[in-house]
């Protein structure tokens, strides 16, 4: 078995990059892990599962594991490789990051449940691996399954990507059968990489991530030339430069190395402390006779989704700006401006790449910094042209422009929509209620369909996954990519307590929904807000046209009403109970709201389901 005898600049014919692509669940963290140990980079006693999830490290180094990349020694007839393996996040909110980790990469491999078949976001990969013009390894997984049907699946594969079914290799991830043969066909199938080694040092930034001790480690592959410890290099975009501290390769922890060279993948360090100065996407090259041209374009990723976030306690709010300064430091796709409600007072708003992001995001700031939050329905982003001409770009329904507004615009996303045939119906009727157009249908197989519409984004951020999930018994996959604007009949619908607007409530939606969305609001805070001691009426309106009420009736909340007789320290109990209970209400107005109300509109189905999750 190879080894690296020396870890310093490998040819790049021995070179093979690759990443696995796969829908989620379908076994690429196995599969890696069965990479690991055949390979010997992980010897049999310290592998444990998901060993590039590396949950132990992330613990004690607080490294967080976005995308992952190895090393792996493999020979085949002889000769010997190396072999980078590059782990791509699954989920269609960081999609941004999985292209960036393809364009690392000259083959991916393409792997699908032998028991599920192709998936929505197994689509979704090989499409961005196709555009890159990457050699695809065809592979399905979890043959041991005993509802594994790799014939009917490997037609379903050979029919998309044009290849044929014997050519669809099958292996099991957890036995480890036919995980050699896979990395025999990586070799001999995947294009060594391509570059100059002579020509000024030029190296793609896929994935940077801040370590506590170490600063930010940002993971590279170099393109041209060579980068090494101790030299000051150039970040393209920014110019800003830096001293490497150190260079290296991962296998499977980092290791240091004399240098990176052409194809070569690898990490190195800085000491800077903030991701932000390690943008993914960005080129670097050496401070001295550096390159004059970054590689292919710099896009700095835009968020899609806005969300007021709160403290419970108002007086938590400067924790609450530490905390997303720290969690900032991470992640550079987060975006945060304070911001005032009436009703919450100081927050934040901030922008995410999705609603999955927004709930990381949220749980990490109430876990790892201790903090109570509220956060507010979130939206997308609108385009506003006032009558004048002006434009606006609206990211809170508060800053909704009143009256002259000549036309709106809202972005809307591609979705694909993959599920068993009997489902399609259904899967229309739901489609067509978000205001999706369709735009396709083509049958996988005999029994399973593919279904492309266009939807407005705002449809589908809110409970659309959960809707397909449960009309479809929990077959149908989805994926969506953000994919322009359109001009749409919109409104502003506010809710109002006591007649005062609670701009925490207000909401952007499309004018034939507007009744609806007044009614669910109405009934559902109605059955959240707790009997006050007076009547509360609560309406939703378009500017001053009310198209919905409902009213709470007074009640006197008498905690004490149980407590026959004198036992003071049980009635002293029952008061500090009811203290507890109000920490979770805000004060709007008079009106005491729980928290829940803040998210009422996330769901959209029945008044007493829970917020919708993706
Ligand atoms: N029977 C069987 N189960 C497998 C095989 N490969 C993976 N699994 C199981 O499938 C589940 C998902 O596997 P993961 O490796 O976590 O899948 P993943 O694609 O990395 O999932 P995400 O990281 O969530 O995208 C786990 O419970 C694995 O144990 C296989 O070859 N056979």
């Amino acid at each position: 078995m190879a080894t690296f005898a020396d870890t310093t600049f490998t040819a790049p014919e021995q070179i093979r990059n690759f990443c696995i692509i796969a829908h989620i669940d379908h076994g690429k963290s196995t599969l890696a892990d069965r990479m690991l140990q055949i390979t010997g980079v992980v010897e049999a006693r310290a592998m444990r599962a998901q060993y590039l999830d590396r949950m132990d490290i992330e613990r004690e180094r607080g490294i967080t594991i976005k995308a992952q990349n190895v090393r792996l020694p493999w020979t085949v007839d002889g000769a010997d490789h190396v072999l980078h393996m590059i782990d791509t996040p699954g989920h269609v909110d960081f999609t941004y990051e999985v292209s960036r980790a393809l364009d690392a990469c000259e083959g991916a491999v393409l792997l699908v449940d032998a028991a599920q078949g192709i998936e929505a976001q197994t689509l979704a990969n090989l499409y961005m691996a196709l555009d890159r013009d990457l050699q695809i390894i065809p592979v399905l997984n979890k043959i041991d399954l005993p509802a594994a049907d790799p014939d009917k699946y490997a037609a379903e594969i050979a029919h998309i990507i044009g290849c044929e079914p014997g050519d669809v290799l099958r292996v099991s991830a957890k036995t480890g059968h036919g995980v050699g043969e896979l990395l025999d066909e990586v070799v001999r199938v995947v294009p060594a990489p391509v570059g100059q080694a002579d020509a000024p040092a030029r190296a793609m930034i896929f994935d940077s991530v801040y370590d506590t001790y170490r600063g930010v480690v940002t993971y590279i592959r170099v393109v041209d030339g060579k980068i090494t410890p101790r030299e000051r290099i150039k970040m393209m975009s920014t110019g800003a430069t830096h001293e490497l501290l150190e260079v290296g390769i991962i296998s499977p922890e980092p290791k240091p190395s004399a240098g990176l060279g052409v194809g070569e993948v690898g990490y190195l360090i800085t000491g800077v402390k903030d991701v932000r100065q390690s943008k993914v996407g960005d080129t670097v090259t050496s401070e001295r006779k550096g390159a004059t041209e970054a590689l292919a374009g710099f896009r700095e990723p835009r968020p899609m989704v806005y969300s007021g976030l709160y403290p419970v306690d108002g007086s938590d709010y400067p924790d609450l700006r530490e905390a997303l300064d720290k969690l900032q430091l991470n992640d550079a796709a987060l975006t945060y401006e304070p911001e005032t409600s009436a009703a919450l007072g100081f927050g934040f708003r901030c922008g995410f790449l999705g609603l999955l992001h927004l709930e990381i995001t949220r749980d990490r700031l109430e876990r790892e910094f201790g903090l109570d939050l509220i956060s507010t329905a979130p939206n997308v982003v609108y385009r506003v042209v006032l009558d004048d001409g002006k434009e606006l770009v609206v990211t809170n329904p508060s800053d909704w422009p009143v009256g002259k507004i000549g036309e709106v615009f809202e972005p809307i996303a591609k979705c694909t929509v993959i599920a068993p045939s009997d489902f399609v119906g259904t899967i229309m009727e739901l489609c067509q209620g978000k205001r999706g157009q369709l735009g396709g249908m083509d049958y996988l197989s005999e029994d399973r369909v593919e279904l492309r519409y266009t939807i407005p984004l705002g449809e589908i951020i809110f409970d659309f996954f959960d809707s397909l999930k449960s009309r479809t018994r929990g077959y149908a996959s989805l994926d969506y990519e953000e994919s322009g604007e359109q001009a749409a009949e919109l409104v502003k619908v506010d809710i109002l307590l006591q007649g005062e607007p609670v701009d925490a409530f207000s909401a952007i939606v499309h004018r034939d929904s507007a009744y609806g969305y007044g009614t669910r609001m109405t009934t559902k805070l109605r059955e959240l807000i707790p009997r006050q001691q007076f009547e509360v009426p609560i309406q939703a309106a378009i500017g001053a046209r009310v198209i919905a009420r409902e009213t709470i009736r007074a009640m006197r909340k008498d905690v004490l009403s149980k407590c026959y007789g004198g036992d003071i320290s049980r009635k002293r109990k029952l008061l500090e109970k009811q203290k507890e209970g109000k920490k979770r209400m805000k004060m709007v107005g008079r009106v005491e709201v729980p928290q829940e109300a803040f998210v009422a509109a996330l769901s959209t189905d029945e008044p007493s389901d829970k917020k919708g999750k993706k």
